[in-house]
């Protein structure tokens, strides 16, 4: 390919990425009529939501506790955004969603039978027994809205009318939460400082902030619909989702490119027209969408220099998630303790929840579906918040060894769970900040956007369109953040408003 050359394709739209959130929005398009360009810097589709294969084992990169994968309502995203391009995955139930193993003997699952769940909460804390009630049935509050509507374009007027008359009721109950955070409607209903610390823990293990920092609609969505669709793993892995995807938008008639790097969004008279890559050549479309991060998207796809005063604000209310260091693990199946469930939390001193390799997720698919792993063995995903900073300025040797010693300390603490899975070990592969930077293309690796300070919910969160004509955003640096049912409403919404805006 020469220097800066331009294909002739006529292109509706072009989707930098192919995440989840990009994906979604391509297919939305696509399904429309749209003709859709995605250009995928990697090998593979998916982002965190993609997989790698190693001497028989099929390991997810990120995404492993999935939302949004039920058969009913209208929040059940993933299985929506699927179906609107006749494809479809077979899933398998989790009957809990997390296994916690907390401080001070907090031993509990999150069942996926709500009242179960509730049960088992209260034998730790009867005093609470009301509040716990009266704090989960109010995010029962929060979801019952969201479940009863379409999920669209919140920057479409129209479909707002629309909603508005067709739900009054809901609408207005999530003007009511949308400013709101879960610590603050917990406090509310709950005073004992360790259960407040759990509560914390539920929202931190996935918001990446504690409660009093996460937006209580999203609390709303993740508490409720692990009761209500559940968490459902798709067969063949985490991966199948993107995949599928894929075969959806190229049915419909779109196109994906891989080893695709977009190095640059091209504009005139200021507004975005096209891209161009790595190899210099560009492509055209009257619609562009970023599904980097909104770092990756105005500091480098475009120039520092004309960032718009809206990014700039949003610079100072959001900063950067941490990383992960995550541990991919083929062990014996024998290590497992009978009635090992998938997902797993632990942390031993509360001081240590939000700290550098503080809290340990653990998950380990193959106990639903048990085809992504040799007979016989077992796959362990255990990861744990780490800072880019951490793993900056080392020579190649520092570097493997500050990765072993970090994975011999987790593995050693993971012992508490899974006695003998040092000895159990198959197979073992460590991936840190800078590997979550190379191969997903995310600015230090960050799992996503953070409140700075705390913010009233999710007011604050971006909508797909931004201050450059011509270019949006989705995925998790727009409204409603991090998560795959999560990144899937910003595809949904961001593939509606470029649809009326193109008159599709
Ligand atoms: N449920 C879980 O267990 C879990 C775990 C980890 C992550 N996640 C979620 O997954 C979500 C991520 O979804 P997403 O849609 O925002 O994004 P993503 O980061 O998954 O995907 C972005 C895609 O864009 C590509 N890309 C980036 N820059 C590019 C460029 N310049 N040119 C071409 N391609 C480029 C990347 O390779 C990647 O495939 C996160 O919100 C996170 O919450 C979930
Ligand atoms: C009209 C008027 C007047 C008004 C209007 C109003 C309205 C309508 C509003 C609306 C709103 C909306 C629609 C909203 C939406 C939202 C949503 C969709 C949300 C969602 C969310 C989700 C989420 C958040 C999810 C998440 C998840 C996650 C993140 C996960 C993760 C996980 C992990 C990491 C895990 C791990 C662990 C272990 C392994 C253990």
């Amino acid at each position: 390919m020469n220097a800066s050359s331009t294909t002739d394709t006529h292109y509706d739209v072009i989707v930098i990425g192919s995440g989840i959130g990009g994906l979604v929005s391509a297919t939305q398009l696509a399904a429309k009529g749209a003709k859709v360009l995605v250009l995928e810097r990697y090998i593979i589709p998916g982002g965190s939501a993609g997989y790698f294969e190693r001497e028989g084992y099929r390991f997810d990169v990120g995404a492993s506790m999935i939302f949004g994968f039920g058969t009913k309502g209208t929040t059940n995203l993933l299985t929506r955004a699927l179906k609107a391009v006749n494809v479809s995955l077979e899933t398998i139930a989790d009957p809990v969603q997390i296994h916690y193993h907390l401080p001070e003997g907090l031993d509990l699952k999150v069942h996926r039978d709500y009242e179960k769940f509730l049960e088992e909460l209260t034998s730790h804390f009867p005093h609470e027994r009301e509040g716990i009630r009266r704090f989960y049935d109010e995010c029962w509050k929060v979801f019952n809205c969201l479940n009863a509507m379409e999920l669209l374009s919140l920057e479409e007027p129209r479909y707002l009318m629309r909603v508005f008359f067709q739900h009054p009721g809901a609408c207005l109950g999530l003007l009511k939460y949308l400013p709101q955070n879960a610590g603050d409607v917990a406090r509310r209903y709950i005073s004992d400082p360790k259960l407040l610390k759990f509560i914390d823990m539920e929202c931190y293990c996935w918001s990446v902030v504690p409660a009093d920092q996460t937006p209580m609609i999203n609390a709303g969505m993740v508490f409720s619909d692990r009761h209500y669709g559940g968490i459902n793993y798709p067969k063949g892995g985490v991966g199948q989702i993107p995949l599928k995807l894929v075969e959806g938008l190229e049915k419909a008639g779109s196109v994906i490119e891989y080893q695709a790097r977009v190095t640059k969004i091209l504009l005139e008279n200021g507004k975005a027209v096209g891209v161009e890559l790595a190899n210099g050549q560009q492509y055209r479309a009257k619609r562009i969408v970023s599904n980097a991060t909104r770092w990756d998207t105005f500091e480098k796809l475009l120039s520092p220099e004309i960032m718009p005063d809206k990014e700039k604000r949003w610079q100072k209310r959001y900063q950067k998630s941490p990383s992960f260091l995550s541990l991919h693990l083929g062990i014996k199946a024998n290590v497992l303790p009978p009635q090992s469930e998938c997902h797993h939390i632990l942390l031993e001193d509360w001081q240590r929840m939000e700290d550098e390799q503080g809290t340990i997720f653990v998950s380990i698919p193959t106990l639903l579906d048990p085809d992504l792993a040799p007979e016989g063995y077992h796959i362990v995903h255990a990861f744990t918040p780490s800072w880019i900073d951490e793993w900056r300025g080392l020579t190649s040797s520092q570097y493997q060894l500050k990765k072993e010693e970090a994975a011999a300390r987790i593995i050693e603490r993971l012992e508490q769970i899974f006695p003998g899975l040092a000895k159990g070990l198959d197979y073992q592969e460590v991936g840190t900040p800078r590997t979550h930077r190379r191969f997903l293309g995310r600015v230090d690796g960050s799992y996503g956007p953070i409140p700075r300070y705390k913010l009233a919910g999710l007011l604050a969160m971006p909508f797909n369109r931004t201050s450059i004509a011509g270019l949006y955003c989705v995925g998790d640096s727009t409204f409603p953040g991090q998560g795959l049912n999560a990144v899937a409403f910003s595809g949904f919404a961001c593939g509606h408003r470029i649809a009326v805006d193109l008159g599709y």
